[in-house]
Protein backbone atom coordinates (compact mmCIF):
# COMPACT_ATOMS: atom_id res chain seq x y z
CA UNK A 1 0.00 0.00 0.00
CA UNK A 2 0.93 3.53 0.41
CA UNK A 3 4.33 3.17 1.97
CA UNK A 4 6.50 6.30 3.21
CA UNK A 5 10.15 5.45 3.90
CA UNK A 6 11.25 7.51 6.99
CA UNK A 7 9.08 6.04 9.20
CA UNK A 8 10.11 4.13 12.52
CA UNK A 9 6.91 1.72 13.49
CA UNK A 10 7.20 -0.29 16.64
CA UNK A 11 5.29 -0.85 20.43
CA UNK A 12 5.64 1.63 23.28
CA UNK A 13 4.01 0.49 26.39
CA UNK A 14 2.22 -2.28 24.69
CA UNK A 15 0.81 0.35 22.11
CA UNK A 16 1.90 0.91 17.96
CA UNK A 17 3.84 3.66 17.69
CA UNK A 18 5.18 5.74 14.89
CA UNK A 19 7.63 7.88 15.10
CA UNK A 20 7.76 10.58 12.13
CA UNK A 21 10.47 10.80 9.51
CA UNK A 22 10.46 12.61 6.33
CA UNK A 23 8.81 10.96 3.93
CA UNK A 24 10.17 9.93 0.32
CA UNK A 25 8.57 10.14 -2.74
CA UNK A 26 9.75 9.13 -6.49
CA UNK A 27 6.47 8.34 -8.43
CA UNK A 28 8.91 5.90 -11.01
CA UNK A 29 10.60 2.69 -10.80
CA UNK A 30 14.13 1.95 -9.30
CA UNK A 31 16.01 3.86 -11.54
CA UNK A 32 14.51 7.09 -10.78
CA UNK A 33 14.91 5.95 -6.85
CA UNK A 34 17.32 7.71 -4.63
CA UNK A 35 18.55 5.46 -2.40
CA UNK A 36 16.69 5.70 1.37
CA UNK A 37 19.22 6.63 3.81
CA UNK A 38 19.84 3.84 5.95
CA UNK A 39 17.32 4.56 9.17
CA UNK A 40 17.95 2.77 12.84
CA UNK A 41 20.48 0.35 10.97
CA UNK A 42 17.97 -0.82 8.80
CA UNK A 43 19.47 -2.72 5.80
CA UNK A 44 19.39 -0.60 2.22
CA UNK A 45 17.14 -2.68 -0.09
CA UNK A 46 19.60 -2.36 -3.32
CA UNK A 47 17.05 -1.69 -5.93
CA UNK A 48 15.76 1.41 -3.90
CA UNK A 49 12.38 1.06 -4.68
CA UNK A 50 9.57 3.41 -2.53
CA UNK A 51 5.93 4.38 -3.62
CA UNK A 52 4.83 7.82 -3.46
CA UNK A 53 3.64 9.02 -0.27
CA UNK A 54 -0.04 10.08 -1.89
CA UNK A 55 -2.38 8.99 -2.26
CA UNK A 56 -3.17 8.28 1.66
CA UNK A 57 -5.36 4.95 2.49
CA UNK A 58 -7.66 7.34 3.29
CA UNK A 59 -7.65 9.60 0.45
CA UNK A 60 -8.18 6.50 -1.42
CA UNK A 61 -11.29 5.90 1.04
CA UNK A 62 -12.61 9.14 0.01
CA UNK A 63 -12.34 8.81 -3.73
CA UNK A 64 -14.11 5.52 -3.81
CA UNK A 65 -16.56 6.75 -1.63
CA UNK A 66 -17.54 10.00 -3.85
CA UNK A 67 -17.44 7.67 -7.21
CA UNK A 68 -19.98 4.79 -5.04
CA UNK A 69 -22.20 7.76 -4.00
CA UNK A 70 -21.82 9.43 -7.17
CA UNK A 71 -23.46 6.62 -8.96
CA UNK A 72 -25.64 5.62 -6.28
CA UNK A 73 -24.00 2.40 -5.83
CA UNK A 74 -23.82 1.81 -2.06
CA UNK A 75 -26.63 -0.33 -2.57
CA UNK A 76 -24.45 -3.35 -4.43
CA UNK A 77 -21.38 -2.15 -2.26
CA UNK A 78 -22.37 -4.31 1.21
CA UNK A 79 -19.69 -6.26 3.05
CA UNK A 80 -20.17 -9.51 1.41
CA UNK A 81 -20.50 -7.47 -2.42
CA UNK A 82 -16.71 -5.90 -1.47
CA UNK A 83 -15.26 -8.66 -0.19
CA UNK A 84 -16.70 -10.88 -3.30
CA UNK A 85 -15.20 -8.17 -5.58
CA UNK A 86 -11.71 -8.13 -4.25
CA UNK A 87 -11.36 -11.68 -4.41
CA UNK A 88 -12.49 -11.86 -8.16
CA UNK A 89 -9.59 -9.17 -8.80
CA UNK A 90 -6.97 -11.21 -6.93
CA UNK A 91 -8.37 -13.86 -9.27
CA UNK A 92 -7.47 -11.51 -11.89
CA UNK A 93 -4.22 -10.45 -10.89
CA UNK A 94 -3.50 -14.32 -10.67
CA UNK A 95 -3.72 -14.47 -14.45
CA UNK A 96 -1.58 -12.90 -15.24
CA UNK A 97 1.14 -14.68 -12.70
CA UNK A 98 -0.43 -18.14 -13.87
CA UNK A 99 1.68 -19.63 -16.64
CA UNK A 100 4.87 -17.99 -16.30
CA UNK A 101 8.09 -19.94 -14.38
CA UNK A 102 9.13 -17.73 -11.22
CA UNK A 103 8.96 -14.67 -11.51
CA UNK A 104 12.10 -12.16 -9.92
CA UNK A 105 11.35 -9.23 -8.03
CA UNK A 106 11.25 -6.05 -10.57
CA UNK A 107 9.49 -8.53 -13.12
CA UNK A 108 12.20 -8.78 -15.73
CA UNK A 109 10.93 -9.43 -19.32
CA UNK A 110 7.63 -8.32 -18.85
CA UNK A 111 6.23 -5.63 -21.02
CA UNK A 112 5.06 -2.06 -20.44
CA UNK A 113 1.78 -3.49 -21.10
CA UNK A 114 1.99 -6.36 -18.90
CA UNK A 115 2.98 -4.15 -16.36
CA UNK A 116 0.44 -1.55 -16.51
CA UNK A 117 -2.35 -3.99 -16.42
CA UNK A 118 -0.95 -5.41 -13.28
CA UNK A 119 -1.09 -1.72 -11.87
CA UNK A 120 -4.56 -1.99 -12.74
CA UNK A 121 -5.28 -5.37 -11.27
CA UNK A 122 -3.75 -4.56 -7.85
CA UNK A 123 -5.21 -1.17 -7.78
CA UNK A 124 -8.92 -2.98 -8.31
CA UNK A 125 -7.64 -5.53 -4.96
CA UNK A 126 -6.50 -2.63 -3.18
CA UNK A 127 -9.56 -0.08 -3.81
CA UNK A 128 -12.21 -2.78 -3.25
CA UNK A 129 -9.89 -3.79 0.40
CA UNK A 130 -10.42 -0.26 1.32
CA UNK A 131 -14.28 0.22 0.47
CA UNK A 132 -14.33 -3.35 2.41
CA UNK A 133 -12.65 -1.84 5.61
CA UNK A 134 -14.69 1.17 5.61
CA UNK A 135 -17.91 -0.39 5.37
CA UNK A 136 -16.64 -2.79 7.92
CA UNK A 137 -15.65 -0.26 9.91
CA UNK A 138 -11.99 -1.49 10.54
CA UNK A 139 -9.61 1.70 10.64
CA UNK A 140 -7.15 -0.22 8.28
CA UNK A 141 -4.01 2.12 9.08
CA UNK A 142 -4.47 1.75 12.50
CA UNK A 143 -5.15 -1.82 12.01
CA UNK A 144 -1.85 -2.49 10.33
CA UNK A 145 -0.03 -0.73 12.32
CA UNK A 146 -1.75 -2.79 15.42
CA UNK A 147 -0.84 -5.96 13.43
CA UNK A 148 2.20 -5.21 12.26
CA UNK A 149 3.31 -4.69 15.72
CA UNK A 150 1.87 -8.04 16.74
CA UNK A 151 4.03 -9.56 13.89
CA UNK A 152 7.27 -8.18 15.13
CA UNK A 153 6.02 -9.85 18.86
CA UNK A 154 5.29 -13.27 17.14
CA UNK A 155 8.54 -13.04 14.90
CA UNK A 156 11.91 -11.89 17.21
CA UNK A 157 14.12 -10.88 13.98
CA UNK A 158 16.50 -12.09 16.43
CA UNK A 159 14.55 -15.90 16.94
CA UNK A 160 13.74 -16.22 13.10
CA UNK A 161 16.19 -14.57 11.17
CA UNK A 162 16.63 -16.48 7.91
CA UNK A 163 14.25 -18.87 8.58
CA UNK A 164 10.59 -18.85 6.99
CA UNK A 165 9.10 -21.56 9.70
CA UNK A 166 5.43 -20.35 11.35
CA UNK A 167 5.34 -19.32 14.52
CA UNK A 168 3.78 -22.36 16.00
CA UNK A 169 6.73 -24.17 14.93
CA UNK A 170 9.11 -22.93 16.92
CA UNK A 171 9.04 -24.83 20.14
CA UNK A 172 10.18 -22.32 23.18
N1 LIG B 1 -19.87 -2.15 -9.16
C1 LIG B 1 -18.64 -1.63 -9.30
C2 LIG B 1 -17.93 -1.81 -10.48
C3 LIG B 1 -16.68 -1.27 -10.59
N2 LIG B 1 -16.12 -0.59 -9.55
C4 LIG B 1 -14.77 -0.03 -9.64
C5 LIG B 1 -13.83 -0.58 -8.59
C6 LIG B 1 -12.75 -1.31 -9.36
O1 LIG B 1 -11.53 -0.58 -9.28
C7 LIG B 1 -13.20 -1.34 -10.80
C8 LIG B 1 -13.71 -2.69 -11.22
O2 LIG B 1 -14.28 -2.56 -12.47
P1 LIG B 1 -14.74 -3.86 -13.31
O3 LIG B 1 -15.71 -4.67 -12.52
O4 LIG B 1 -15.17 -3.37 -14.65
O5 LIG B 1 -13.42 -4.75 -13.38
P2 LIG B 1 -12.08 -4.53 -14.20
O6 LIG B 1 -11.74 -3.06 -14.22
O7 LIG B 1 -11.09 -5.47 -13.60
O8 LIG B 1 -12.44 -4.92 -15.70
P3 LIG B 1 -12.24 -6.38 -16.36
O9 LIG B 1 -13.02 -7.33 -15.50
O10 LIG B 1 -12.79 -6.22 -17.74
O11 LIG B 1 -10.77 -6.65 -16.32
O12 LIG B 1 -14.23 -0.35 -10.89
C9 LIG B 1 -16.86 -0.42 -8.40
O13 LIG B 1 -16.40 0.22 -7.46
N3 LIG B 1 -18.10 -0.96 -8.29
Amino acid sequence: MMATSGKDCGVKDGAPVCCNGSASANGAGPEASPSPKPLNGATVRPEGFTFTPQPTIEDIRRMQAEFTDERDWNQFHQPRNLLLAMVGEVGEVSELFQWRGEVAVGLPGWSEEEREQLGQELSDVLIYLVELAEKCRVDLPQAVLRKMALNRLKYPASKVHGSAKKYTEYKD
